[in-house]
C-alpha cells in the first residue's frame, strides 16, 4: 500500500481505517469488560463461601466435613483453573483483536512516521506560500475563514518537534511557542500537566540554539534546571557546551518563488498585463463538433497563447473518468531528475495514474482534445490523472522535455491539454509564473497551451506550477501531445521565433 498524505482520495482509505479500529476497539472493550464480571461474580462468591465457612464453625471443623473437602479440593483443582486461570492467561479476546488490527492494517494499509512528516511539510508549505501565521493556523483561521477545528497544545507541540527534525528551526519555534501559550492556559484550570512545560521549552532551546541564540537557549534550559536540576536537559546543555551554535542565515528562495507566492495567493501585477484586455467570446467555427453548443473560450494570455474552455466535460462524465481511473492504481507521482530517472520529491507532491482512450468517456475526451487543439491524437500521451492532497502541490516546471525525449513519442511535448476535474475550495490555482496569469480551478474546464515555438524550439514563458491546495481536493487530468505526428496540424515555421523567450532561460 502506498502513501496517504499526498492524495485525498487515498486518505479516505485511512477514515475508513480509523472506523475500523473504532468498531473493533469498542467491542473488544465491551467482551473484556463482561469477562471480568464474570471473574468479578465467580471471585466474590468464593469470598462468601470463606465467609460463611468461617463465621459458622472454625476453619478445621469445617474441612472435617467431607463435601467441604470435597468442594476445596475441586475448586483449586478445577474450577480456578478453568474459570480464572486459563481465560485470564490466554485472554482470548485480546488475542481476537490482535488479529483483527493485523489483517486490517494488512489490507488497508496503515500510515507510518513519514506519513506524518509529509502531512506536517504540507502545513509548512501552506505557510510558506500562503503567509498564514501559525497563530491562525492553530486556531483553525485560515485565509481569515474559521474552520471548526483548533488544535490541542500537544498538536501544536508534535508540529513544532516535527520540523524542528526537518531542520525548519524558525517555523518549529513559532509551533513550539503556540503549544506553550495553549499549555499554560490548559494549566491555569488543570495543575497536572506542569512538566510538559519543560519538554517544550527544552525543544525551544535547542532551535534558538540552531538559530544562533545560544542565549536564549540557555535560559530556557536554566527555567528547566532551575527548579529541576536533575532534569534530563543536563544532558542537552552537555551538548551545547561542546557545539558550535547554528548559524541564522535567512533561507535562500528560488528565483521563481516571488511570482509563485504572489500569483498562487491570487495577485496579479497590474503594470504586466498582456496588452489589450482579454474578453471571452464564444467560438462554433473551429469545428462542426462545436456549431450547436459553441465553445466558451476565455483567453488569458496571447503570446504565447493560453486559454480557457469552460465546459468541456459534464459531471457525469467526470464521474466516469474517476470510475476509470479506480481501475488503475494512484502512484505518488514522479518527475524526472538527472538524466532523465523519476525520482519522488516534495516539489510535486500528488498521485496519479494513466488512462488510455478506449472506454466510452475517453473517447469523448479524445475527440474534445483533437477538434480544440486541431491535433492527431496519434501524437497523444495517456491521459494522467492526478489527485492532491492538502498542502500538495507541482513546483513550477516546464512540460516539454527539452532533452532525454521518451522513446516511445516523436518529438517533445508541442502542447498541454489540462482538463479540471474538480473545484477546489481554497487554493490549488495554476499559475504561469512568467506570465503574470494565475488559474483557479473550474470544473470541467480545459486549459489549453503550446510549450514550443512554431520553429519547434521550446517555449521557457510556459513554466507553470500547480499551487498548494489549501483546503478541498483538486483533481486534474493532463493530455500532452507531441511534436513528430502534426506536420500537417500546425506547420512549423522554418524561421526561429526562440528569441521571444530566451530572456526567461534563466527562470527554469
Ligand atoms: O496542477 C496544476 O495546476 C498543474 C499541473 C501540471 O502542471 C502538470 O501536471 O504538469
Ligand atoms: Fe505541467
Amino acid at each position: 500500500k502506498g502513501e496517504f498524505y499526498s492524495s485525498v482520495d487515498s486518505m479516505q482509505d485511512l477514515a475508513q481505517v480509523e472506523q475500523e479500529l473504532l468498531n473493533a476497539t469498542r467491542s473488544y472493550l465491551e467482551t473484556q469488560q463482561q469477562q471480568l464480571d464474570f471473574y468479578r461474580r465467580y471471585v466474590e462468591q468464593i469470598k462468601r463461601e470463606h465467609e460463611w465457612a468461617t463465621a459458622q464453625l472454625k476453619l478445621d471443623e469445617y474441612l472435617g466435613h467431607p463435601l467441604h473437602a470435597f468442594r476445596l479440593i475441586k475448586r483449586l483443582v478445577q474450577d480456578w483453573d478453568a474459570i480464572i486461570f486459563e481465560p485470564i492467561l490466554t485472554n482470548k479476546p485480546r488475542e481476537d483483536f490482535r488479529q483483527f488490527i493485523e489483517i486490517l492494517t494488512r489490507d488497508l494499509g496503515y500510515p507510518d512516521q513519514s506519513e506524518l512528516q509529509g502531512v506536517i511539510k504540507g502545513l509548512a508549505r501552506l505557510q510558506r506560500v500562503y503567509n498564514l501565521t501559525t497563530t491562525d493556523l492553530a486556531d483553525g483561521i485560515i485565509n481569515d475563514l474559521h474552520y471548526d477545528s483548533e488544535l490541542e497544545w500537544r498538536e501544536c507541540y508534535e508540529i513544532g518537534v516535527q520540523l524542528f527534525d526537518l531542520g525548519e528551526y524558525q517555523r518549529s519555534l513559532e509551533w513550539l511557542q503556540a503549544a506553550y501559550e495553549l499549555l499554560r492556559n490548559a494549566i491555569a484550570e488543570n495543575n497536572d500537566k506542569i512538566q510538559y512545560l519543560s519538554d517544550i521549552r527544552e525543544y525551544a532551546a535547542m532551535a534558538n540554539f540552531e538559530l544562533g541564540n545560544p542565549k536564549r537557549a540557555g535560559r530556557l534550559l536554566n527555567q528547566i534546571l532551575d527548579p529541576e536540576p536533575t532534569h534530563s536537559a543536563q544532558q542537552t546543555r552537555k551538548y551545547f557546551e561542546n557545539r558550535e551554535p547554528g548559524k541564522n542565515i535567512a533561507e535562500k528562495n528560488p528565483s521563481w518563488f516571488a511570482n509563485y507566492t504572489r500569483l498562487c495567493q491570487g495577485k496579479r501585477l497590474p503594470e504586466e498585463s498582456s496588452g489589450s484586455p482579454l474578453k471571452c467570446y464564444l467560438d462554433g467555427k473551429r469545428h462542426a463538433y462545436f456549431t450547436l453548443a459553441p465553445l466558451q473560450v476565455e483567453p488569458v494570455h496571447l503570446d504565447p497563447d493560453i486559454n480557457v474552455y469552460h465546459g468541456m466535460l459534464n459531471s457525469k462524465q467526470i464521474y466516469s473518468i474517476f470510475v476509470e481511473a479506480d481501475k488503475e492504481e494512484m502512484v505518488r507521482s514522479a518527475v524526472s531528475g538527472e538524466g532523465g530517472k523519476r525520482t519522488v520529491r516534495d516539489l510535486r507532491v500528488s498521485q496519479q495514474t494513466w488512462l488510455n482512450y478506449e472506454s466510452p468517456v475517453m473517447k469523448s475526451v479524445s475527440r474534445i482534445i483533437q477538434f480544440v487543439s486541431g491535433f492527431d491524437m496519434a501524437g497523444a500521451e495517456y491521459m494522467q490523472v492526478a489527485n492532491y492532497g492538502v498542502g500538495g502541490q507541482y513546483e513550477p516546471h516546464p512540460d516539454y522535455f527539452e532533452v532525454n525525449l521518451p522513446e516511445n513519442f516523436k518529438g517533445d511535448r508541442i502542447s498541454t491539454s489540462m482538463f479540471y476535474l474538480s473545484d477546489v475550495e481554497e487554493g490549488g490555482y495554476t499559475v504561469f509564473t512568467n506570465l503574470n496569469v494565475f488559474l483557479p480551478p473550474v470544473k470541467g474546464a480545459m486549459v489549453m497551451w503550446h510549450n514550443l515555438h512554431r520553429s519547434l524550439d521550446v517555449d521557457v514563458r510556459t513554466l507553470h506550477a500547480g499551487c498548494p491546495v489549501i483546503v478541498g481536493s483538486k483533481r486534474i487530468g493532463n493530455i500532452w501531445m507531441h511534436s513528430g505526428y502534426q506536420e500537417f496540424r500546425r506547420p512549423c515555421n522554418l524561421t526561429s521565433d526562440s528569441y521571444k523567450s530566451l530572456a526567461y532561460r534563466d527562470s527554469v
